[in-house]
């Protein structure tokens, strides 16, 4: 709709809400224009305060140059704050740094802002798996930049913050420490973190617990009876701290031959749905021991942002997550 305003020019309502999308995007809720005045909305919610001053003055100059004379700028902040997943397991080795990447990766393809943080300060991998490896992040404010990967989700690794090796002499508070400025970093719009957390039941899961309160938590297990019963433990920690079991992963369930393509099932399969029944959890999904799940993991190449058959036994993790995460919101 076109309106005349006072000081004779006409501003368009769809041509100005065009133009102001252009730097606002999806932040832009309502446009209203009458005489020489636009009332303005914008979604601000999750930015940081230098990233809302820059969009605060991105939609004043595009107003401006579209010809309105008093900018009325109001702004809220609806977008709902941002949680944590945290991923644990009972024991190392189960595919808990797999099983993340590819949940972030999944995570973001259907449509969330994710992060992720790789807390697993005696093991970190994440740089490998989504290829950051030697990036070092950089300082404002006291606080770190994630690093973005090439998969679009950003994240931080202590592996980013020391030299190889040296993560492991840590214990008790500096790893804590080090977890807090993993997680309290410029994470800016993203919605969702997801934290790899190291194996066990350790100083950085109980920091995680009492700091940093995940919204739920997504138990990664292999079939055989011992691993189950350390996720059991794992399970119990997170119920003691009350956060929420999303659901159990089955990891390494059934082996595909990479010549034949047929299914064996060297360490069984159904264990960990079965004890996620007898627990009382949802079952969040089973991904295949696959060879090209290791070559192109380790290759940086995260399964989930590509087309095989293993990106969608990702896929559909992830969704169960979205619906519960969703069904909690
Ligand atoms: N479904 C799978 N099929 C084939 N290989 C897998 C699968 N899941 C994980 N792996 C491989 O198993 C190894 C261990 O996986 P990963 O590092 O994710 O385990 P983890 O539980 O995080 O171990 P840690 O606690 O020691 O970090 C890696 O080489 C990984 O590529």
């Amino acid at each position: 709709m076109e309106r005349n305003t006072g000081n004779g020019v006409s501003i368009d309502e769809q041509a100005l809400r065009n133009a102001l999308g252009e730097v606002a995007g999806d932040r832009l809720q309502t446009v209203k224009v009458a005489d020489d005045t636009a009332t303005v909305m914008l979604e601000v919610g999750g930015l940081e305060r230098l990233d809302r001053d820059k969009l605060e003055m991105a939609v004043r100059d595009a107003a401006r140059k579209a010809g309105v004379g008093d900018l009325r700028l109001g702004m809220t902040a609806e977008r709902k704050s941002r949680v944590i997943i945290a991923v644990g397991s009972g024991k190392g080795g189960v595919g808990k740094s797999t099983l993340s990447a590819n949940l972030a990766v999944a995570l973001h393809r259907l449509g969330r802002k994710v992060g992720l943080v790789d807390a697993d300060i005696y093991g970190p991998s994440q740089p490998r798996l989504l290829l950051t490896e030697g990036r070092k992040p950089e300082a404002e404010d006291n606080k770190i930049h994630p690093i973005p990967s090439p998969y679009g989700v950003p994240m931080l690794s202590m592996g980013h913050l020391v030299q190889p090796g040296q993560a492991i002499a840590w214990r008790g508070p500096m790893a804590g420490n080090a977890l807090g400025q993993l997680i309290d970093a410029h994470w800016g719009e993203v919605e969702i973190i997801v934290v790899d957390l190291p194996p066990g039941t350790g100083d950085v899961q109980l920091t995680m617990l009492s700091k940093h309160k995940p919204a739920g938590a997504v138990i990664v297990s292999t079939p055989q009876d011992l691993a189950l019963m350390d996720a059991t433990r794992a399970i119990g920690l997170f119920e003691q701290g009350k956060v929420p079991i999303i659901g159990m992963v089955e990891n390494m369930a059934g082996y595909i031959c990479p010549h034949c393509g047929e299914e064996s099932d060297p360490f069984g399969v159904g264990g960990a749905e079965a004890a996620a029944k007898t627990m009382g959890l949802p079952f969040l999904g089973r991904v295949p021991l696959d060879m090209a799940i290791r070559r192109e993991s380790d290759a940086g190449n995260p399964p989930a942002a590509g087309d095989s058959p293993q990106a969608e036994a990702f896929l559909s993790i992830a969704r169960s997550v979205l619906a519960w995460l969703d069904g909690k919101r």
